[in-house]
């Protein structure tokens, strides 16, 4: 295997094995001791490579995006340049990096509109896109990529997931709004096996390495662009994407609500900011909430940013696995909580789609239990006024 990229310079850390302790056995996840500590070492430099390759070519479209005047910011032409070459790289990295393996991928984008007609010129700017942000990687004898192998490096994420063997889970641009108004947004990137999350890679090229709440005192002087990634039972860390060494992270320790923030969407159309509001008051939760795209939630929530994630959408929205697994074990090893608004873990078995009780909580174990009633009051208390 072959690691050029910087930001996977510093991947071998001694680090004591860590699952979260939790409320009920149901949280547990793969123990612990049917793991050794390389489990998916190759797996996980794999994925930092795809992930950190598909941020740079993301980020180039991002800024000629904002550069151009002409480009109308809702435009869709743009993020679904990056959407597909980013599917693109990722698909191809990660095949040829584990071609040992069996390759399956759940991911969020197929061909099917690429290959009508008038789709050429689309086709031709993602293929060249793919290329150029592949250039430096000699050892890859496929390369260039002609447009077909660029179509069959998107369609391999056909797979449907499900509980039997291993299958990799993308969001090639998560928090496509985001992406779009020059905001947050997210490569996700994780890997189930057996409908387990083992390993999670979230690339967050805008998400500043100082604390969101450290910000404004230490404004643009912090570095911009986080990698977070967790190995099952190993802990999460953040590195920045051009080469840090990675550094372990922690969920808040905060036991008090008064002092907690916490996380939404930006977007009132992915999550009910009503129920959020209540939810938060019923919990003492003082501090306004702090709103932004992607899945770069999850990655700020796991060094501590906010204590709390609240995603309630609107009645009759299904989520979809690429947009919880990667942040979810992002979380979770870092010691917090990732659950439906009843406590039950996530099951990302299924397939695509997630079951849910209403929608997505996260955070830490000490304030779990209160969130959730407060929850579940404020969903009552909804419910009786319709
Ligand atoms: N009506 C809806 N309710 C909830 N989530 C929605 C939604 N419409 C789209 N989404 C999902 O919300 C994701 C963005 O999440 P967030 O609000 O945290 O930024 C989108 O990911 P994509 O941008 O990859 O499509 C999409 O999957
Ligand atoms: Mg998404």
């Amino acid at each position: 295997m072959y690691i050029t990229l910087s930001c996977l310079r510093a991947t071998t850390i001694v680090v004591p094995t860590l699952i979260p302790k939790t409320k009920t056995s149901t949280f547990s996840l793969i123990t612990s001791s049917s793991l050794s500590m390389s489990t998916y070492h190759k797996e996980l430099a794999a994925a930092k490579k795809a992930a950190c390759l598909a941020a740079r070519l993301c980020q180039k479209v991002q800024k000629s995006l904002l550069q151009s005047d002409v480009q109308a910011k809702l435009d869709k032409s743009p993020v679904t340049v990056a959407d597909y070459g980013s599917q693109a790289v990722v698909s191809f990295v990660l095949e040829h990096e584990l071609s040992a393996e069996p390759f399956s991928l759940v991911a969020e984008e197929d061909s099917g509109d690429l290959r009508k007609d008038g789709s050429q010129e689309t086709l031709d700017r993602i293929t060249m896109l793919v290329n150029d942000t592949l250039a430096n990687e000699n050892a890859y004898s496929a390369l260039p990529l002609s447009a077909e192998n660029v179509l069959t490096a998107i369609d391999k994420g056909i797979s449907e997931g499900g509980p039997v063997g291993r299958h990799w889970v993308l969001d090639p641009i998560d928090g496509t709004k985001g992406f779009l108004r020059g905001d947050q947004y997210a490569i996700a990137l994780a890997l189930l096996d057996r409908g387990r999350v083992v390993l999670g890679v979230l690339a967050c090229p805008n998400l500043s390495l100082a604390s969101i709440g450290m910000q404004t005192q230490q404004s643009s002087a912090s570095q911009i662009g986080c990698l977070f990634s967790a190995v099952i039972g190993e802990g999460t860390f953040m590195q920045s994407l051009d080469g840090s060494s990675p550094v372990k992270v922690n969920v808040s320790a905060i036991e008090n609500p008064e002092e907690a923030s916490f996380f939404e969407s930006f977007e009132a159309a992915h999550s009910l900011h009503d129920l959020t509001s209540s939810i938060a008051k019923k919990l003492g939760v003082k501090a306004p909430p702090v709103r932004i795209d992607s899945q770069a939630k999850y990655g700020a929530l796991s060094r501590g940013d906010g204590a709390i994630y609240l995603r309630f959408p609107h009645a009759g929205y299904r989520e979809k696995i690429w947009d919880h697994a990667a942040g979810s074990i992002v979380v979770t090893e870092a010691g917090g909580l990732v659950t439906d608004a009843a406590g039950n873990p996530l099951d990302f078995s299924k397939g695509k789609y997630l079951d849910l009780y209403h929608g997505i909580v996260a955070t830490n174990q000490k304030l779990m239990p209160s969130l959730l009633k407060a929850i579940q009051e404020s969903i009552d208390e909804k419910a009786s006024s319709l």
